[in-house]
C-alpha cells in the first residue's frame, strides 16, 4: 500500500525568544518528494523555524515529526545528526582545506570506500561539477561552491533537506539559473526540500507549496497560484506580487464597482450587495486601452524594457499601477484611457489593517 503519510509535520508549533514569539501555532505538512519554500519579510521568523525543525532551536509548544517520527515536541528534542536532513546556508560553509570531492565525501564517513567513491561520483555528475572534482572551495565561484555544498548535503540522502538563503550571495542571473537546476536535481531524487527565501521570483520558480509568514504566524500554505490568485489575508496580498488597494462596493454577485469601473469576476469572499471592500488590484490587471472610460494620469514611470510600469491616479484620487507594453511610452501628466481584466476579484472588508 502506498504511504500517503506527510514526510514533514509542523504541528501548532510556538517559540518565543524572552518576550519575542517567533513562531505562533504554526502548522503545515509536506509529502515526500515536494519542495516547500518560506516567504515573509525580514524578522518574520523563517530562519528560527527551519532551526526548529534542523533540531537547533527547541520548542515551546507543538510537535514537529519527519516521516512519522515525532522529532521535537516540548520535552523532546532530537538532535539534528539523528533527523536525518541535510542543509545547506547561504554562505557555503565548505571547509575550505577539503577539495569539492572531499567536501562531498565528508558527508558519507561509515560507508565503505568503494561505496563512497561511487556515491561522490554520482553527486558530482547531478550537480555538474565533475571537472572540478580536485579543486578547493577558493577556486570555485560562488555558484560552483553552492552547488558542491549541495552535493555534500544530499550525498548521506537524508529524508529532508533544509535550505537557508542558498542563492542569496549569487548575482540575479545564476541565482535564477542555479534555481532552475535544484528544483531538477531535487526532483530527480525524490528529495523533500523546505527552503527559506526573500526572493518572491524564486520561490515562485522552485516551490510546490509556498509558506508565507508573518510576525511568526502562518498566513498561508498553498501553491504558487493560489499564493498570488487567491491570497488568504491581506498580509499575504500586499506581500506577495505588486498590488494596490482600491475602494470598492460590491453591487451584485461577482460584482465590485471601484474607481476603476466596473470588475465581474470570481469574489473572494461571500459579500452582500452594498459591502465596501478593499480591492486588490495588480499592475497586469490594468490593461490601457486608449478610449476606456477611465481615464488616469500618470504620475510616475518605470521603464522595463518589453514594459513600462505607470503609477496612475484614478478619477476618484486613487493610485494603482498599470503594466504597459513599452511601445506605449507616454508621459508623466498625460491622461490614458485603463480598463480591468480581473478574473480574482481579492476582495476585504474596509480598513482591515495589518496587525503585529
Ligand atoms: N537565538 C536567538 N535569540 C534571540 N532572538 C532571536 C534568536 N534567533 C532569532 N531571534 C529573533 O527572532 C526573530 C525572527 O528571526 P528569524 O531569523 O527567524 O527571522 P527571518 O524571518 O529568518 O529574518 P530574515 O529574513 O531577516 O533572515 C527576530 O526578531 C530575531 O531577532
Amino acid at each position: 500500500m502506498q504511504n500517503t503519510s506527510p514526510l514533514l509535520q509542523v504541528e501548532q508549533v510556538c517559540k518565543s525568544f524572552g518576550t519575542n514569539q517567533v513562531a505562533n501555532e504554526v502548522s503545515f505538512s509536506m509529502a515526500k518528494g515536494e519542495i516547500g519554500c518560506l516567504l515573509g519579510p525580514s524578522g518574520c521568523g523563517k530562519t528560527t523555524l527551519l532551526r526548529v525543525i534542523a533540531g537547533f532551536e527547541a520548542i515551546d509548544k507543538g510537535l514537529v515529526q519527519i516521516n512519522g517520527k515525532v522529532v521535537s515536541t516540548p520535552i523532546l528534542n532530537v538532535p539534528p545528526e539523528n533527523r536525518s536532513i541535510g542543509m545547506v546556508f547561504q554562505d557555503y560553509a565548505l571547509f575550505p582545506h577539503l577539495t569539492a570531492l572531499q567536501n562531498i565525501e565528508f558527508g558519507i564517513r561509515g560507508k565503505t570506500s568503494r561505496l563512497r567513491k561511487e556515491k561522490v561520483k554520482t553527486m558530482l555528475d547531478l550537480v555538474g561539477m565533475a571537472e572540478a572534482a580536485d579543486k578547493y572551495p577558493h577556486e570555485l565561484s560562488g555558484g560552483q561552491q553552492q552547488r558542491v555544498a549541495l552535493a555534500r548535503a544530499l550525498a548521506p540522502e537524508p529524508e529532508l533537506l533544509l535550505l537557508d538563503e542558498p542563492f542569496s550571495n549569487l548575482d540575479a542571473l545564476l541565482r535564477d539559473r542555479l534555481t532552475v537546476e535544484v528544483r531538477d536535481i531535487l526532483k530527480e531524487l525524490g528529495t523533500t526540500a523546505l527552503m527559506v527565501t526573500h526572493n518572491q521570483h524564486e520561490a515562485f520558480s522552485v516551490a510546490d507549496k509556498i509558506g508565507v509568514l508573518f510576525y511568526g504566524t502562518m498566513q498561508q500554505w498553498g501553491n504558487a497560484y493560489d499564493v498570488y490568485h487567491r491570497p488568504a489575508s491581506l498580509e499575504v496580498a500586499t506581500f506577495v506580487g505588486d498590488g494596490a488597494l482600491v475602494t470598492g462596493v460590491v453591487t451584485g454577485p461577482g460584482q465590485v464597482e471601484s474607481g476603476l469601473g466596473l470588475l465581474k469576476g470570481n469574489l473572494s469572499l461571500p459579500c452582500e450587495s452594498g459591502c465596501e471592500v478593499d480591492l486588490l488590484v495588480r499592475p497586469e490587471d490594468v490593461l490601457h486601452v486608449d478610449h476606456a472610460q477611465v481615464q488616469a494620469r500618470v504620475l510616475h514611470k518605470s521603464f522595463r524594457g518589453p514594459n513600462i510600469l505607470y503609477q496612475l491616479e484614478l478619477p476618484s484620487g486613487e493610485q494603482c499601477r498599470a503594466l504597459v507594453s513599452s511601445h506605449h511610452n507616454h508621459t508623466i501628466g498625460d491622461y490614458i484611457g485603463i480598463f480591468p481584466e480581473v478574473d480574482n476579484l481579492v476582495v476585504f472588508p474596509k480598513n482591515l489593517t495589518i496587525q503585529p
